[in-house]
């Protein structure tokens, strides 16, 4: 990004669209609205205007929100136009010949975290956000969003630095004698503080189901009826079905929103030995989305021979496939796609295993990153409780504890997150 530049980028979805709306951030954007939008509206108030130069292109309602109190912290404005491709086009054409730039992908948000005016945390809930396609993600990166993860890593932030004063004022005043002991409660403080982290890090795993999805790999023999009831699940097509054994090679993920919860539903090869080198990969990859799984479901036919199940570390369910052509027997239900009897009763049997992972407090944190900074935080801290006698060596461990905060809100050494981040973003936001 070069500095000082004006960025434009048609901000809203694929045209043609009733409306559009083309989004400008850069010092030059006051000026831009005075030659091609007939004057600088009011702050924060939308005007009606004719956009263009000698002819005008189109009208529209313009909003100009002056630097800071903007978006990225830099002038910016918005250009809510007729959604049409060509007239976006020459909108867009006419900017780029007034000296403004295209933005690149996530290149507003980028600019909003390089003015301060969000952190790395916050933009990851923005992303969330955008992407999200059920309630419960809805939900957890409208909180993540609002800055409820932000607020308690500034709290933990805080609290860490009166520890360390304590700490580094008996440092700076060791010779003068005049300083007390650390008090009683200080150990207690860090114990407490640590177990925040700990009680945060609980809710990880339900955070992390919520936003990515909770995984049910579909497993069973060749032809018990995997792939049939993949298709009966979704209410789609998109699992090949034939009578060949060995039909499934490639693990097929389907996506499923159930009450508000994502599922990954997983289509697998059957386990059995084979010489096809395609299928005995296939087999792997199965048994490796079963160990990773949250649930799996071994299907049985009264059609095949039993095989024995695999052992998985997430609960195995036996179902029952094929039930118009007799009964397999101990199964937690029977089903059959042929006649849709027990697709419902297996649908409403998911859906309730995955409220009961994911029920409980709305959860701070779900990524990765997050866990891996509180984990940090809880080691820099348990070390200060060991050499809580030393206060030199506790107060280096909590500022380690302080930066892996820090690191996570993007404070610290921000570039390693910042460009995979931003790459999810598309054009405009
Ligand atoms: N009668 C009956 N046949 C079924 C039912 N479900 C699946 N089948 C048949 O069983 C055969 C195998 O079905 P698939 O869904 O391909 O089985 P699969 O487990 O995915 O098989 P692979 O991918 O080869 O491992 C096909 O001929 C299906 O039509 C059912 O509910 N009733
Ligand atoms: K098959
Ligand atoms: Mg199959």
């Amino acid at each position: 990004m070069r500095d000082g530049d004006t960025i434009a980028a048609l901000s809203s979805g694929a045209l043609p669209a009733g409306v559009a709306v083309i989004r400008l951030s850069g010092p030059q954007v006051p000026d831009l609205l005075e030659r091609l939008a007939g004057g600088v509206p009011e702050p924060r108030k939308l005007a009606l205007r004719q956009i263009g130069a000698d002819t005008w292109l189109d009208r529209g309602l313009v909003a100009y929100f002056p630097a800071p109190h903007s978006f990225t912290g830099e002038h910016c404005a918005e250009l809510q136009v007729h959604g049409s491709p060509a007239g976006v086009r020459a909108i867009l054409k006419l900017l780029v010949q007034h000296g403004v730039r295209l933005a690149e992908a996530g290149e507003f948000t980028r600019r909003a975290f390089e003015n301060g005016k969000l952190d790395l945390v916050t933009i990851e809930g923005l992303g969330d956000l955008l992407e999200a396609e059920t309630e419960n993600q809805r939900q957890q990166a409208l909180d993540r969003l609002e800055g409820g993860l932000t607020r308690q890593l500034d709290s933990w932030r805080e609290q860490l630095l009166d520890l360390r004063a304590e700490l580094e004022a008996r440092l700076d005043f060791s010779d003068e004698g005049d300083v007390d002991e650390l008090p009683e409660s200080f150990s207690a403080s860090l114990v407490a503080l640590r177990q925040d982290f700990e009680a945060a890090l609980t809710g990880f795993d339900r955070g992390r189901l919520r936003r990515e999805g909770v995984r049910v790999a579909l497993a069973g023999p060749p032809n018990a009826g995997k792939s049939s009831l993949i298709n009966a699940l979704s209410r789609s097509d998109v699992a090949i079905v034939t009578d060949e054994a060995g039909t499934t090679r490639d693990v097929r993920e389907v996506p499923l929103d159930l009450g508000g919860q994502l599922f990954i539903l997983l289509d697998l090869a059957g386990l059995r030995e084979t010489d096809s080198k395609a299928e005995a990969e296939g087999v792997r990859r199965a048994e490796a989305a079963i160990a990773g799984a949250d649930l799996v479901l071994w299907l049985v036919a009264p059609d095949l021979p039993e095989y024995p199940a695999p052992s998985t570390p997430a609960p195995l369910w036996r179902i029952g496939t094929k039930s118009d052509l007799g009964q397999a027997t101990q199964v937690k239900l029977a089903l059959s796609t042929q006649t849709g009897s027990g697709v419902d009763i297996l649908l409403n049997a998911i859906e309730e295993f995955g409220a009961d992972m994911v029920r409980g407090e709305p959860v701070l944190v779900s990524r990765e990153r997050d866990r891996q900074a509180l984990l940090a935080a809880v080691e820099a801290v348990r070390e200060a409780e060991r050499v809580v006698a030393q206060p030199e060596l506790a107060a280096e461990s909590l500022r380690r504890a302080s930066h892996a905060l820090e690191r996570l809100l993007g404070r610290l050494d921000p570039e390693r997150v910042l460009d995979q981040l931003f790459s999810r973003f598309c054009i405009g936001k």
